[in-house]
């Protein structure tokens, strides 16, 4: 699984600024309506222990720090423990953490140690990015393209099936798409029917992954990939609006998922 670098991490509130208004304008709701809409919940001042994790690669830059600006931005009320692993468990839990935030290189999580409910990263990104290119408004139909199918794509993609959309979808990994298909129902996109959309949900570690006979003039791509699977050349060359951000999204609908 890809890591997040520090450097993707930088001025996250102004990614989050910029994504936060284009979500409004192509859906009409902003991260918090979208989220208090998909998960029938509201941030309460819950408190939230951020615990950094040294496991595998280790401490990410700007990890924690991210996160605790999310659970501000969120109306929380986070605080990053002073030790990592273990220690820093016992610290958030003694320092009266509601819910747990934490990550190693395989699985981000977030804990309601209240209720507990429990979150993945991967889950909540792919639903969340998911919901949001389901909601365009200017969408032409219910078709909607899901690019890639690892952790990320597939959640997001039961979860359009689910909310009753014609989901095509392609992944270069062929057991991946059989697997969406058996499971899921949905069409493998071929480029041959040259079928075009206006709904684009794309989760792959890959570059330009989007190309011109997938998309219609007017369209929303909606990815927390990295790096960004739609080329400059061809947002600019139609009207293409792009929902794209490393982390805030993610951790928003992680965090709602479990209040
Ligand atoms: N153990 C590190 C955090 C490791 C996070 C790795 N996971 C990712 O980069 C995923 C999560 C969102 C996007 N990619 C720390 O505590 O600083
Ligand atoms: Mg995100």
């Amino acid at each position: 699984m890809a890591l997040l670098t520090p450097q993707d991490l930088e001025n996250l509130s102004v990614q989050l600024e910029e994504n936060d208004a284009t979500i409004k304008k192509v859906t009409g709701l902003d991260v918090r309506g979208i989220c208090g809409e998909l998960y029938g919940t509201k941030p309460d001042s819950q408190k939230i222990g951020i615990i950094p994790i040294s496991s595998g690669e280790g401490i990410i830059g700007n990890f924690a720090s991210s996160l605790l600006f999310i659970a501000q931005y969120f109306g929380l009320n986070g605080f990053i423990t002073e030790h990592p692993d273990i220690t820093g468990y016992y610290e958030a839990v003694s320092q009266g953490a509601d819910i747990i935030l934490m990550a190693d290189d395989h699985m981000f999580v977030a804990h309601n140690l209240r209720n507990g409910r429990i979150a993945s990263n991967h889950v909540a990104t792919g639903v969340i990015y998911a919901e949001i290119a389901s909601r365009f408004r200017e969408a032409t139909s219910k078709d909607i393209l899901v690019i890639g199918l690892g952790r990320v794509g597939y959640a997001g993609a039961a979860h359009l099936v689910r909310k009753g959309f014609n989901v095509y979808a392609c992944d270069p990994n062929r057991a991946f798409l059989e697997k969406a298909v058996q499971e899921l129902g949905i069409s493998p996109y071929c480029r041959e029917d040259r079928k075009r959309f206006s709904m684009v949900f794309e989760a792959t570690p890959n570059p330009d992954t989007i190309s011109e006979g997938m998309i219609e003039e007017r369209c929303l791509v909606s990815t927390p990939g990295i790096p960004c699977g739609l080329p400059p050349e061809i947002g600019r060359k139609y009207r293409v609006d792009l929902v794209m951000e490393p982390l805030v999204i993610g951790v928003a609908s992680m965090l709602y998922s479990v209040m």
